[in-house]
């Protein structure tokens, strides 16, 4: 349950009067998620019609000092034409706002509402469609003025991995799949062939099923840019492709989803030659991003905590995947 931060309805009545967008009808906890505490809003609206929103309390993860470059990324993104929510501004013009006072302030702000549903299992056609809505953020997101480094890049990784270090047959019970030895090989060699000098732009960063909302085939909100960071978009399409064309567990590859997906993304931005040899090299450097963020998660997320942790081998297995000499040809 990603409710962590409990407002009562006075205060969520008095928050909400804070903005232009009528009273609040009710307000109810979304359970998805796990970084954030979510409500869907219902209110009068500022016709009397009615509106929906999302109201966000950022907890520990997002920083306040990002979240100008989080929110007015969404609104560069929204005015572009692009299927990501606006950010709702207070009656002062703010962004956000803060909750409460002092060191337990947190921020928080209110967001369009957008259709659609979460796909566990995607289609091909509908992956085209993720793809294509990418390749237009990437486009559009190229104009936006702010900057934000890719601390989960290879320069977070060995810290991350140092941290995990002692911990991997917890994760990986009797040293079964060999985690700690892969995670070894692959963060020492992302420190001398990563990739450098391939088109940047702002990248969304972590575009898994659970931040697309679709309606039918089509995407109808791109939303969670709170990892969202400049960085190669071929690095963007990498984790995209990660995250969207195996079975949860990374064990079953969809040559059709990633056929479409590739196609998607094309049909709008085509990649160009220096990214398309990077590709196997930048997906195994997605993987390996999750492997660690997750194996972080899993080592140091206290028994009985309301988080399910995500299996860290699930991007391990993709990992192995993208290593093997016989995918080599996977994005040619
Ligand atoms: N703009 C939006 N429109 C509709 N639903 C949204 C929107 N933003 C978030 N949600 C819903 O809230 C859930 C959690 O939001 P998310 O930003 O992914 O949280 P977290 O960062 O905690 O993972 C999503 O799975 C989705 O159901
Ligand atoms: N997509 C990441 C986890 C990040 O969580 P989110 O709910 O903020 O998208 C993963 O699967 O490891």
């Amino acid at each position: 349950m990603a409710v962590y931060t409990h407002i009562g309805a006075e205060e969520m009545a008095a928050l909400l009067a804070e903005y232009d967008v009528g009273g609040l009808v009710s307000a109810k906890g979304i359970a998805e998620g796990v970084e954030n505490s979510n409500w869907l809003v219902d209110t009068a609206g500022r016709d009397g019609a009615g509106a929906r929103f999302i109201l966000t309390v950022y907890e520990k993860r997002v920083k306040p000092a990002d979240l100008p470059f989080f929110l007015g990324l969404l609104d560069h993104l929204a005015a572009a034409g692009c299927p990501v929510p606006r950010t709702i501004h207070d009656r002062q013009g703010a962004a956000f706002r803060m909750l409460g006072i002092g060191p337990d302030a947190k921020a928080l702000a209110l967001i369009e509402f957008l259709p659609g549903v979460s796909l566990d299992q995607p289609t091909p056609a509908q992956a085209r469609s993720v793809g294509a809505a990418l390749a237009g953020m990437h486009i559009a997101a190229r104009s936006f003025a702010g900057e934000r480094a890719n601390t989960l890049g290879p320069i977070g990784w060995p810290p991350l991995a140092a941290a995990c270090a002692g911990h991997w047959d917890e994760i990986d019970p009797g040293n079964a799949f060999g985690l700690g030895r892969l995670v070894e090989r692959e963060v020492a060699a992302a420190e001398t062939d990563w990739p450098a000098n391939l088109p940047s732009s702002v990248i969304h960063a972590d575009l898994f099923p659970d931040n697309v909302l679709m309606v039918d085939d089509r995407v109808s909100g791109l939303i969670d840019f709170y990892f969202a960071c400049t960085d190669a978009m071929a690095y963007d399409l990498a984790v995209t492709h990660a995250a969207w064309c195996f079975d949860k567990a990374g064990e079953h590859f969809s040559p059709a989803v990633s056929q479409a997906l590739l196609a998607g993304y094309e049909a709008v931005r085509p990649i160009e030659p220096a990214e398309r040899a990077a590709m196997t090299r930048l997906a195994r450097g997605a993987a390996l991003r999750f492997v660690l963020t997750r194996a972080f998660d899993w080592v140091n997320t206290p028994p009985g905590a309301m988080v399910t942790r995500k299996d860290p081998l699930a991007f391990a297995r993709r990992l192995e995947f993208y290593a093997d000499p016989a995918n080599a040809d996977l994005f040619a």
